[in-house]
């Protein structure tokens, strides 16, 4: 049951015109005097959006009372600016400073506004672990985080641990390994790699706790408490774009510091009964593996190296002939084919809230609910396509980011307990082309003859007959994969040193980076000559969230809303008309527990 609002109103002056400023309804809201009617404006902050209020005439950047009169507070909060193309709102930190009529009356408003945070939002974090990736993205990493981030967690009263990381896996490691007790939440500052090793530390934590084995593929697996939080400093940067709407820094701290939670589905990825990773935004074979095997090669070109990948992987034409099985979700419940768009609050989420965790009568916490079972043997059939294809990839989420904004799958939703499959067919290169420029502009790229694209709970993919790849030694050779580079959950959660070792020459620095290009000039040929190749495998890698994996046949399985993210979903922006339409099924406050 929510408190009952607290309640103030006084005249209060902001510069030199004079305000009413009311606090009431969990809204504080000032509104110019003095005026004509016709003019008068009125500003309304929700108190869940209030970052901070301080005594005096206060600056962030640096932290500073520039004026300590005793009638003066300056409120911080939340402040939206629009973007254009389909993307969220920026979020940006506002700044107001009252002068009240006397000390008293000050007092009495920072006192008000202070309680009103207080009981108004409870779940907001008040310590937290940070790792950052030095070498992530464009290198900006720390950066980033000590002259924007960290004065912001500063400001809302937040402690944080910092840990700039020395290796691969390190972030990992450390959720799995390390004391955790007093914090709210883990938060990365690096890319989705880095976002992945904070998901596969909350993950296995949270299983180990609970007794369960993550190599079983028919678990079912509990849910994470700890929240997880994205400052995003990475190449696509595509988990925070497509759960907060915009890669930006600023908006990313904002969410956390209010303590905003987003669920997230989670695809667990196995090779027989061995887990190979979680994935939330791609787990694609074919094109994007390839891509992405090829990247990994021209690492040292930062951001760009997936432009420069995907167009060599482009010339070089390929297609691969494999068996994908799926379970199918019912398409006249939902469709990814129906334009609807998931947004801050959907409710096609929130429903499935209830269909996912059957709530006890007697709880009330989303902590404490049941699980309930999404079971796949009796839920439909498995449906099997064979065939020769460019790729094939499933999404637990639209995975839309800066270089592709409405995504690979636009009507994705991001806590609906389903992942979106999508299979592109062998075609002609213009054909292939048009396909992938699609996802760059307004056209829907479903909408070809050789691609299908269908809503599942778990899929799966094997060769066909006589089409077996080699063991997996030949698949780590012909694709030049060293251990380190795939990431091996068990052998890392061992042996980290070796993995660090490994996983660090990934990010070569000064003279050990020439070196690398020399002999990165050396494999890229050797490889393209592969990859253009017939006489070469039949086989691709596949891709899961920026990782390759060390297997080729592999099942996946959609865990409902398994993760919490600080973030609300994209924010409707009445700039990004084009989707505005398809909203009737996201619209409604999301999640019962909020
Ligand atoms: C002719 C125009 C071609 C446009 C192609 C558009 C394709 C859109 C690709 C979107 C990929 C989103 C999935 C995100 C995956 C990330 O996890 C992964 C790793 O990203 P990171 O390096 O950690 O930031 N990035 C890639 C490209 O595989
Ligand atoms: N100190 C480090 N040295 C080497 N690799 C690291 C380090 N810290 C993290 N990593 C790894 O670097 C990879 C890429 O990082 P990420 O932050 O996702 O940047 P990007 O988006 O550019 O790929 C991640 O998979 C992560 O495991
Ligand atoms: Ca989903």
């Amino acid at each position: 049951m929510e408190t009952e609002s607290v309640r103030m109103e006084s005249s209060v002056w902001l510069g030199n015109k004079r305000q009413r400023a009311l606090l009431s309804g969990w809204r504080f809201s000032w509104t110019e005097l003095d005026k004509k009617n016709r003019d008068k404006t009125t500003v309304s902050v929700p108190v869940s959006e209030v970052v901070a209020v301080q005594e005096g005439q206060v600056e962030i950047l640096p932290q500073k009372k520039v004026k300590d009169t005793e009638r003066d507070f300056t409120l911080f909060y939340v402040k939206r600016s629009k973007t254009s193309g389909g993307k969220g709102p920026l979020w940006s930190l506002g700044r107001s400073q009252f002068s009240c009529p006397s000390r008293d009356l000050r007092d009495q408003w920072v006192t008000q506004l202070r309680i009103a945070l207080k009981t108004h939002c409870p779940s907001r974090p008040h310590r937290l672990l940070v790792f950052i990736n030095p070498y992530g993205g464009k290198k900006k990493a720390q950066q980033i985080y000590h002259s924007t981030v960290a004065p912001l967690f500063e400001l809302a009263g937040i402690s944080s641990h910092v840990v700039v990381t020395e290796r691969a896996n390190q972030a990992r490691d450390h959720i799995l390994k390390k004391d955790l007790i007093g914090f709210d939440g883990v938060i990365c500052v690096g890319g989705d790699g880095m976002f992945s090793e904070l998901l596969h530390g909350v993950i296995g934590r949270t299983q180990q706790e609970a007794g369960i084995s993550e190599h079983d593929p028919s678990a079912m697996l509990q849910p994470c408490d700890l929240h997880i939080g994205i400052i995003p400093a990475g190449s696509t940067d595509c988990v925070c774009f497509a759960t907060v709407g915009v890669n930006d820094p600023v908006t990313s701290a904002l969410h956390i510091v209010i303590g905003d939670s987003q669920p997230l589905d989670v695809c667990s990825v196995h090779h027989r009964s061995t887990l190979a990773r979680y994935s939330v935004s791609l787990v694609g074979y074919g094109f994007y593996g390839d891509v992405l095997a090829e990247s990994e090669r021209h690492r040292w070109m930062g951001p760009l190296r997936y432009d420069y990948s995907g167009c060599l992987v482009y010339l070089c034409n390929r297609s691969y002939q494999g068996i994908v099985q799926y379970l199918p979700v019912d398409s006249q419940i939902t469709s990814p084919r129906d334009n609807s768009r998931c947004l801050s609050g959907c409710k096609v989420c929130s429903e499935s809230t209830e269909r996912l965790f059957h709530r006890s009568e007697s709880c009330s916490s989303l902590y404490s609910r049941q699980l309930g079972q999404y079971s796949i043997e009796s839920e439909g059939e498995w449906v099997s396509v064979e065939g020769r294809f460019r790729c094939v990839y499933l999404t637990c989420m639209s995975s839309s980011c800066p270089r592709s904004p409405k995504g690979l799958s636009p009507s994705a939703h991001l806590a609906d307990g389903t992942g979106d499959l999508i299979l592109v067919r062998n075609t002609n290169p213009l054909g292939f082309l048009t396909y992938l420029h699609r996802h760059t502009t307004t056209q829907d790229q479903f909408d070809l003859p050789f691609v299908e694209v269908h809503r599942v709970r778990a899929a799966r993919f094997c060769f066909s007959p006589g089409e077996e790849e080699d063991d997996e030694d030949h698949l780590k050779e012909s694709h030049n994969i060293t251990a380190g580079a795939l990431g091996d959950p068990e052998t890392a959660r061992e042996g980290d040193e070796e993995s660090g070792r490994l996983g660090s020459q990934q990010c070569l620095a000064g003279k050990q980076r020439d070196q690398g290009i020399k002999e990165d000039g050396r494999k890229k040929r050797d490889y393209l000559c592969g990859l253009c190749s017939n006489k070469q495998s039949a086989a691709s890698v596949w891709n899961c969230d920026g990782e390759i994996l060390p297997y080729n046949e592999i099942s996946c399985r959609v865990h409902g809303q398994l993760v919490r993210l600080f973030a609300r979903g994209i924010e409707d922006d009445a700039g990004s008309g084009k989707y505005r339409e398809g909203n009737r099924n996201c619209k409604g406050r999301c999640f019962l527990h909020s």
